[in-house]
């Protein structure tokens, strides 16, 4: 069971206080938007009227799906541990994203398929077993699977802490898998939850539909988190899911990335509600059903850059959007110490 997470207090003595400063900076008040918003989230987030962010991580959680045999992307079950191995090796856009943002890069094996996985310092192994099973002939993971995911999520944030978490994915057919939960688990029908993935052409759009239509006929719907990723999967979002549970435990900021991610963070959300604190969704990707999945969490993205690539690269753009909120809350002059006259 991972640790209970701490609600935050959107009206308490605290979140007055840094409403408070915030309203006594050199702005007009309210002019900065969303980062004002953001500095008294991580404010909450920290229990302290001044947040740093001096500690940031990636995690990318990878594993193959058995359901790629549907042929539900265009690209080989092959590519996610191929691409693995381009994060280690420094050439994957998260890669250059996390260089460039200064944010340690750590990736977790939860289940790919490669024939014999090279050791290497930032790849950490959380294997569940051979790659997820296909969702379409039966459950995807048992459920000591899903136990042992979520215990394994929450163990990483102990492992590796930090103040924030960008968390990102990597599996070929894992929108197949994301678009079953969104499928099992709100009311909306399977092509309003399904897009096109890597980019699949209108025919394996119209397969994968069926596809996500089929396995949620067969399986069925439900409220139940742990029942859904047993049932739909896979190993790196129910994995993602427990690291999401245990960041927000720990009060660390939890950056959420695209359709994948919003996946896990809906399935954690349903375990604990206090979670939704603790999230910042950093931007709305281009699959079609994301922003309908936001919108149902009543989640507004800070940004909307066409981006459907997973790996954590729309969640580390947020990074110095929550950076500069700290930095304007902790350095601005307020208007009595400038000089500066306020609004009559
Ligand atoms: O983050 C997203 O919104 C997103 C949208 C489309 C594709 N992806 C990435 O593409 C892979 C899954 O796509 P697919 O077509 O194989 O299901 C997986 O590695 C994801 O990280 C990610
Ligand atoms: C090349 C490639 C890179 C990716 N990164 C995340 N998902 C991906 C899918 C593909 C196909």
């Amino acid at each position: 069971m991972p640790a209970p997470i701490t609600a935050l207090d959107w009206r308490g003595p605290l979140a007055d206080a840094v409403r408070a400063e915030l309203d006594s900076k050199t702005k007009p008040p309210g002019s900065l938007g969303r980062l004002e918003t953001l500095a008294l989230q991580l404010a909450l987030i920290q229990n302290v009227p001044r947040p740093r962010l001096d500690s940031a991580r990636c995690l990318v959680f990878a594993a193959d799906h058995g359901v790629a045999a549907q042929g539900v992307s265009p690209y080989p079950q092959a590519v996610t541990a191929q691409m693995v191995a381009n994060f280690l090796a420094g050439g994957a856009a998260i890669s250059v994203l996390a260089r460039e943002f200064d944010c340690a890069l750590s990736v977790v094996d939860c289940g790919v398929l490669s024939a014999q996985p090279t050791p290497h310092p930032q790849l950490l192994d959380r294997r569940l077993g051979a790659g997820t099973a296909s969702l379409l002939e039966g459950p995807a993971l048992s459920p000591q699977q899903v136990e042992t995911a979520l215990a394994n999520g929450a163990a990483l944030i102990d492992a590796l802490p930090a103040r924030a978490y960008a968390f990102g994915e990597m599996g070929i057919g894992n929108t197949t898998s994301a678009a079953a939960l969104m499928h099992a688990s709100t009311a909306l029908d399977a092509a309003q939850c399904t897009g096109r993935g890597t980019g699949l052409d209108d025919p394996g759009l119209a397969r994968k539909q069926a596809v996500v239509a089929d396995a949620v006929a067969r399986q069925g719907r439900s409220e139940d988190p742990r029942l859904l990723l047993s049932r739909y999967g896979g190993f790196e979002i129910a994995t993602l899911c427990g690291a999401m549970l245990g960041a927000a435990a720990a009060r660390s900021v939890v950056l959420v990335d695209g359709f994948i991610a919003t996946a896990a963070a809906a399935m954690a959300l349903r375990i604990d509600r206090a979670l939704r604190g603790y999230l910042v969704f950093a931007h709305v990707s281009a699959e079609a059903p994301h922003a309908r999945w936001l919108a149902e969490l009543q989640a507004e993205p800070l940004l909307d850059l066409g981006l459907r690539l997973g790996e954590g690269s729309g969640a580390i753009l947020g990074l110095p959007l929550l950076r500069a909120a700290c930095a304007l809350l902790a350095d601005m002059a307020t208007f009595a110490g400038a000089g500066v006259t306020e609004r009559t």
